[in-house]
């Protein structure tokens, strides 16, 4: 069983290139098939969700290879439109599939997607906007059977606004006859680079960032080169790492705006920040201040996907502050793992009630999800001792090789798959 081994209490110190974004990675890979012909995606982080991605489209017919952080596609032959169900179970993304087949082939079959650590992570709204589209979706021996003549542009009224509804429909709708407009849709800053990649293609996506998109369907598309966006999630996370050690780093390839709320919070607390262009700069202050409530909410909102690396940091502030997880209904998972470090919480329901210590200890703990594994890893860089953390199938979904980001730092972490050795 792998497990990261932390000696905490090294402050950070140094500069980082912040990878790009999984969320965008993820749609914009499953959107070249809407096209045949050879892609380039840029700044691809180097995942295991990737990977699965990856193993997807090799699955259906795709050919593809890395070059560095850039993955050339030729789309050209669709060999199959069945997901493989081993594959569908990884992750929660091979959802994704379904718009882009639908729309290219007018059919696909798939499972219904894993990655449920964090809650009931249901389709409804998936399937709710393909079939407003004109698709025919029938749910049988664990399968779900889609099929379209032809797809046709509609008013779709979601009726919450998830981020990957509003892309899965986007995908099916570029190719569809006539205007779809999708109201209530996500506002996050994937949603909007994968209106800029669709629209580099041909495509004619207009309003992503706001409430309402508008799709007008266009005959044709074509292949291109792409670049996808920083990770704020993973920029998000080393920033609080920062904080916590007592350390000063310096990220480059961010884009700040799309860490608003994040920031806003940090500097709340009490976090020097500095940003000019794409850099962020990050100092640590001695006296870090409690907040009474942060609320995860869809963007602009503050971020489910930050919410455990900021209990970590609410942790070690003076004084009260109260978390509320309003987006997903089971991701609070971390929380008894750190009180193992001796975080002092009060889960109540959605909530969790921090009480400020002046510092954490090592213990061993396990990664039950991506974000709750990062969290672990902040908490133990901060925390006196040793930290043992398994679960590091979760981390490496999100993180593009953490433990050698977090090295040269000046962390002191190990990667040890068998016996591990004291550090
Ligand atoms: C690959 C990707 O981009 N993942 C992100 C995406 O996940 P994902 O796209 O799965 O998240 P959604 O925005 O869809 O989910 C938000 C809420 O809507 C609910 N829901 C969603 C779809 C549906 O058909 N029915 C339904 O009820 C979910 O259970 C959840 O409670 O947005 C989440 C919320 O910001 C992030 O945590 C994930 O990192
Ligand atoms: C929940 C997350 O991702 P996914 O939707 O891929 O499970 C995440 O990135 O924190």
């Amino acid at each position: 069983m792998e497990q990261f081994v932390i000696k905490g209490g090294k402050p950070l110190y140094g500069t980082v290139r912040v990878q790009g974004a999984k969320n965008s990675a993820l749609p914009i890979l499953a959107a070249t098939l809407l096209v045949g012909g050879i892609h380039e995606i840029q700044d691809v982080p180097r995942l295991s969700d990737i990977d699965v991605m990856n193993r997807i489209l090799k699955a259906l017919g795709v050919k593809l290879r890395w070059e560095g952080n850039s993955i050339k596609l030729e789309t050209s032959a669709i060999k199959t439109t069945r997901i493989p169900e081993a594959l569908m179970r990884q992750m929660r993304s091979s959802i994704f599939l379904m718009g882009p087949l639908l729309a290219r082939t007018g059919e696909v079959t798939v499972s219904r997607p894993g990655g449920c650590a964090i809650g009931a992570r249901p389709i409804d709204l998936h399937l709710k906007g393909l079939r407003l589209l004109g698709a025919e979706i029938r749910e049988a021996d664990g399968n779900i059977y889609c099929s379209a003549g032809k797809l046709t542009g509609t008013e779709i009224d979601l009726d919450l606004p998830s981020v990957g509804a509003t892309e899965n429909i986007m995908m099916a709708a570029v190719l569809a006859e006539g205007v779809t407009v999708i109201r209530n849709a996500a506002r996050e800053p994937e949603i909007v680079d994968l209106q800029r990649f669709l629209n580099r293609m041909g495509a004619d996506v207009h309003g992503a960032g706001t409430g309402v998109i508008t799709i007008r369907g266009v005959k044709h598309l074509h292949p291109v080169s792409y670049g996808i966006i920083p990770d704020r999630i993973v920029a998000g996370t080393l920033t609080i790492a920062a904080v916590v050690t007592g350390g000063e780093v310096l990220l480059t390839h961010v884009v700040p705006d799309h860490m608003k709320s994040t920031l806003d919070l940090l500097e709340q607390i009490g976090v020097e920040l500095k940003n000019e262009g794409d850099a962020l700069w990050v100092q640590s202050t001695p006296q870090l201040k409690s907040v009474s409530n942060v609320v995860t909410e869809p963007y602009p909102g503050f971020p489910t996907d930050m919410q455990p690396q900021m209990m970590v940091l609410l942790s070690l502030t003076q004084g009260e502050s109260v978390i509320s997880e309003q987006i997903f209904d089971g991701r609070l998972k971390h929380v008894h793992e750190l009180i193992r470090m001796g975080a002092d919480l009060t889960p109540e329901n959605n909530q969790v009630n921090i009480r400020g210590v002046p510092y954490l200890t090592g213990a061993a703990v396990e990664a039950t999800d991506l974000r709750a594994g990062a969290a672990l890893v902040i908490a133990g860089l901060a925390a006196r001792g040793t930290t043992h953390i398994s679960g590091l199938n979760h981390i490496d979904r999100g993180y593009e090789r953490l433990d050698q980001t977090f090295l040269r730092l000046g962390a002191q972490i190990q990667r040890y798959t068998g016996k591990v050795a004291s550090l």
